[in-house]
């Protein structure tokens, strides 16, 4: 398996938001990290990637000190969340995946609460409260019971309480999992902001269209272990397949083409560095098996592509920050693969990926 001897932040200059060096953690007889080394700089957004059961919430639950290491160091902002908590604390803001709202009590009680946790106090609090509230859309639901919103809102507030005591590091576990469109690309616009005003940010997502339109740089966890980190572009540039894919009832014919062929099972796949190029010559090369056809896709090198490269298995993408990746996604029907339509790209393409950003 192809792995970067890589775990340093993408931007450098900056002392690290946080610093993994050889981290392993294991639950009985499960290791859920193995000699991890991460490094986030302030102003930073990390997207992190990795299947289910990868380690991405156990990273996290180690940077803020919910779970010790079993061997190796971790660092906040220089200190660390086993000997030094409260400093680590005042530092970090964590959303875990799990909403922790109250729902009996208002949007403002709950953060009120939270603020006090966090140690603030006095009118300064309320002020904060409003200051969170704004951004993330949750100023006009500030009265409101929390189990009156829904579950986008919910989110929101949740985020909102990790963000009360202004936190260098933010740690989000999947933040826009289950949430509309809106909620969703707020979401983003927010991180993108609080990045830009120095906050480290690690990001868990199973959606690489907002790593994308977060313009996140990327740590792969897989199995417990980094094996890519990056900035985006390093790791399209350096992982990044394109390929013509068709799609065939039955299984995929052999072709004779001037580019690697690989096929399995009704897929087959011909890689290719310009396959919009190539498409209309491939489509050619199918003789009778073009009745057969019932799918004939793009794939330009973006994320998903340098995530099959790593992984060896596609990301579980959904629906990306305008709501379209997932429509981008959709197999195209056997009479819409046509040479003109065979220059539509994927999803994760940099063309999508310069939509996104723009559009
Ligand atoms: N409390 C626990 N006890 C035992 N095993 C655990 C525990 N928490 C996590 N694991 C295991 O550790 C590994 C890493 O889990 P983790 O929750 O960190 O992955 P993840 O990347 O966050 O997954 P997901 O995308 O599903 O949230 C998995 O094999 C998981 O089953």
């Amino acid at each position: 398996m192809p792995t970067d001897a890589v775990g340093g932040p993408a931007a450098s200059g900056a002392a690290g938001a946080l610093a993994l060096s050889g981290v392993t953690k294991r639950y009985g007889r499960t290791t859920a990290l193995q000699d991890v080394d991460l490094d986030i700089a302030q102003g930073e957004i990390v997207g992190l990637l990795g299947h289910n059961g990868a380690g991405k919430t156990t990273l996290m639950s180690l940077a803020a000190g919910l779970l010790r290491p079993d061997a190796g160091d971790v660092r906040v902002l220089g200190a660390s969340p086993v000997r030094d908590p409260r400093r680590v604390r005042r530092e970090l803001g964590l959303a875990p995946q799990e909403l922790g709202v109250y729902p009996p009590l208002t949007v403002r009680q709950n953060l009120r609460f939270f603020a006090e946790l966090a140690g603030l106090r006095g009118a300064g609090t309320e002020r904060r409260i409003e200051e969170v509230a704004e951004p993330l859309g949750l100023t006009g639901l500030l009265a409101r019971r929390v189990a009156q919103l829904s579950g986008g809102e919910q989110r929101r507030v949740h985020t909102a309480m990790a963000l009360l005591h202004r936190p260098r590091l933010l740690l989000l576990d999947e933040p826009t999992a289950g949430v509309d469109v809106e909620t969703r690309s707020r979401l983003l616009a927010f991180v993108r902001e609080l990045a830009r005003t120095g906050t480290a940010v690690c990001y868990s997502t199973h959606y690489l269209a907002e790593v994308e339109a977060l313009d996140a740089s990327v740590a792969v966890l897989d199995h417990g272990r980094v094996i890519a980190r990056g900035s985006l572009a390093e790791l399209v540039r350096r992982h990044g397949d394109s390929a013509v894919e068709l799609t065939f009832s039955g299984s995929a014919p052999e072709l004779r083409l001037p580019w690697p062929v690989t096929r399995e099972g009704d897929v087959l796949r011909v890689g290719v560095e310009q396959p919009q190029r190539a498409a209309p010559e491939v489509l050619a090369a199918l003789g009778e098996a073009a009745l057969r056809l019932v799918n004939l896709r793009v794939v330009q090198p973006g994320l998903d592509s340098v995530f099959l490269r790593l992984t060896g298995r596609r990301y579980a993408d959904g629906p990306g920050p305008t709501g379209t990746a997932d429509a981008a996604h959709e197999d195209r029907d056997a009479a819409g693969a046509q040479a003109g339509q065979a220059a539509q790209a994927d999803p994760s393409s940099a063309r999508a990926v310069e939509a996104g950003r723009h559009g």
